[in-house]
């Protein structure tokens, strides 16, 4: 089990708000957790080169990050990438293409744990979208309870677009924020929506130049609830999203997935995908 390491300095986010109080940190390579002393929010901060692709090891560190936040008792938490232009690019593909069976079956535990402490969290939540965010990147997006994005950039659900199917607790966190037909239509066209449309239909929430302007409107965000109870919030923010979560069966689920990425033809395609992003 991932134990983050925890140690106290001065942040080195020059330029930033955070840079201005003392944080505590529990970071690994590859998710950084920095609490900022004075406001109490958690700022997340995947850091897997090139693309934050989430394979098993990404995964672990944040499920072990969203219970550190929730043993610290933080004020909420900041998702955000510490790459220039990507959020996350959805699920490694080298995860599920030519798979090791056991590892595959981790790989998705470990995801449906990390949307069920996501998206279930009593803390208040928000991504600062500092890059594209496709697929499993927009999922990690929209878990959260408000988004803040960079201009010029992509999000959505573009797994048909691969031949592949997204579960149906993916399309509960977007119907969790977008009404249904436009959720329908978005996931049948595996549509990627760039951050004006995004923002445009409510699938973001604000569009800001840089990241720090993004991580100071998420801060602003979460401080809308420092006046508010934190048990009644958070009870009344889980049972908004208590049917999306309980209809997660997580067996069902992991049979469903592993049925369908060991098919022929959905091998085929992630091969043909993977080449052709290789190829650009
Ligand atoms: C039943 C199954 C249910 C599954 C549910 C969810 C599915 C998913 O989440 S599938 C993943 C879907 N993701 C995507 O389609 C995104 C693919 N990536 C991109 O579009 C671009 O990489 C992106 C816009 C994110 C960034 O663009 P660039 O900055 O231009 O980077 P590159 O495209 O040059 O990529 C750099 C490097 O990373 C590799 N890469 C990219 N995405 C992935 C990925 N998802 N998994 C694994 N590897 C990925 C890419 O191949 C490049 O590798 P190298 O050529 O070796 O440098």
């Amino acid at each position: 089990m991932f134990l983050p390491r925890i140690v106290k300095r001065m942040s080195p986010l020059l330029g930033s708000r955070m840079s201005l109080n003392a944080c505590r940190f529990a970071s690994t390579d590859l998710v950084r957790t920095e609490v900022d002393d004075k406001t109490g929010i958690a700022v997340v901060t995947m850091n897997r080169k090139p693309v934050n692709s989430l394979n098993l090891e990404l995964l672990r560190e944040l499920s072990s990050a969203l219970d550190a936040v929730e043993k610290n008792k933080s004020r909420g938490m900041i998702l955000a990438s510490s790459l220039d232009t990507v959020f996350s690019a959805g699920l490694d593909i080298t995860e599920m293409y030519k798979p090791d069976q056991a590892r595959l079956k981790d790989f998705w535990t470990t995801l449906q744990e990390v949307w069920l402490k996501l998206f279930g969290s009593g803390f208040p939540t928000a991504a600062a979208i500092n890059g594209h965010a496709p697929a499993g990147g927009c999922l990690l997006a929209m878990s959260c309870e408000y988004r803040v994005m960079r201009p010029n950039l992509t999000i959505g659900l573009n797994e048909t677009q691969l031949g592949i199917v997204a579960p149906s607790w993916f399309m509960s966190t977007m119907e969790n924020i977008l009404p249904r037909r436009e959720v329908e239509l978005a996931l049948t066209l595996g549509k990627m929506f760039s951050t004006e449309k995004a923002h445009e239909i409510g699938l973001v929430d604000e569009i800001v130049d840089t990241k720090e302007e993004a991580l100071a409107k998420c801060t602003e965000f979460i401080q809308l609830f420092a006046r508010v109870p934190r048990e009644a919030r958070a009870l009344t923010k889980q049972s908004f999203r208590r049917e999306a979560l309980q209809k997660l069966d997580r067996d069902q689920d992991l049979q469903m997935f592993i049925y369908l990425v060991n098919q022929p033809q959905v091998q085929k395609g992630l091969g043909l995908y993977f080449e052709s992003l290789k190829k650009k």
